[in-house]
């Protein structure tokens, strides 16, 4: 398969009073275009810092990343906020949606920016939410909500997914369900679908698993036989 994404020495430092954080520290990867990556990793181990850089929202400190046919960490400003509206689906632990805006409206909030978009009520019929497009977040439970989330970011038609902790406030079922969704969205869409986790259990659904521990990777696995969610127990 065709590569998407490609990290090469990626370093990210924080600087906090004297002493400077280092929450990467030399991190090479690569992600083929359609693959369902899981990031596993510790608390503090680097795993949102590498989601983020790779999403446009956090740039590194130094090396380069390549994402389709553009180096993201050579963008200014105005072209990284273009990558970041148009190439980028985000989904969020608490699902960040407008809550005076329906659930519809939040998707067409999102999509307004986008050339490619598709068209949101359709998005939201596929995520099973026929019947409720009108409701307010405060209307929906916290898995309703998180599909809300992921159909505003599937609706932008992006080139890649990219997931940080959306299973971290819901409950067992629902954060089944949930992974489930996402699953079948990327064999449907053929999406790159990355999600960050520290829940090791769900790494059999992934084609690829890649371990971070303090800043650098550990490992890379490929995954030869992918189990679909609803086989996998934690
Ligand atoms: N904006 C920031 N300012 C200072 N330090 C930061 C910032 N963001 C992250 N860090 C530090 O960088 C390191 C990596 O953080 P990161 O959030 O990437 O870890 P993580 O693996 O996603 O952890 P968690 O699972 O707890 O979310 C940590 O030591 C963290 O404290």
């Amino acid at each position: 398969m065709k590569k998407l994404i490609e990290f090469k020495k990626v370093t990210k430092e924080y600087t906090v009073g004297a002493a400077p954080i280092k929450a990467l520290n030399g991190v090479d990867l690569s992600i083929s275009e359609g693959e369902f990556v899981v990031v596993l990793g510790a608390s503090g181990a680097g795993k949102s810092t590498i989601l983020n850089i790779l999403g446009g929202m956090d740039t590194a400190t130094s090396g380069q990343v390549f994402v389709g046919d553009q180096e993201i960490t050579k963008l200014n400003d105005k072209k990284l906020t273009e990558y970041r509206g148009e190439k980028v689906g985000f989904v969020f632990q608490f699902y960040n949606l407008i809550p005076n805006l329906n659930a519809l409206e939040n998707v067409e909030f999102a999509t307004e920016v986008c050339k490619n978009h598709l068209n949101a009520k359709d998005i939201l019929y596929k995520v099973g939410l026929k019947d409720r497009i009108k409701n307010f977040p405060s209307q929906l439970s916290g898995g309703e909500q998180q599909r809300v989330a992921i159909a505003r970011a599937v609706a932008k038609n992006p080139l890649l997914l990219l997931c940080d902790e959306p299973t971290g406030a819901l409950d067992y079922v629902t954060g089944k369900s949930v992974l489930k969704l996402l699953q079948d969205l990327n064999k449907e869409t053929k999406k790159c679908v990355v999600l960050v986790t520290h829940n090791s259990a769900i790494a059999p659904m992934a084609d690829k698993i890649i371990k971070v521990k303090s800043g650098m990777i550990e490992s890379v696995t490929i995954n030869e036989d992918k189990l679909s969610v609803e086989g996998i127990e934690w």
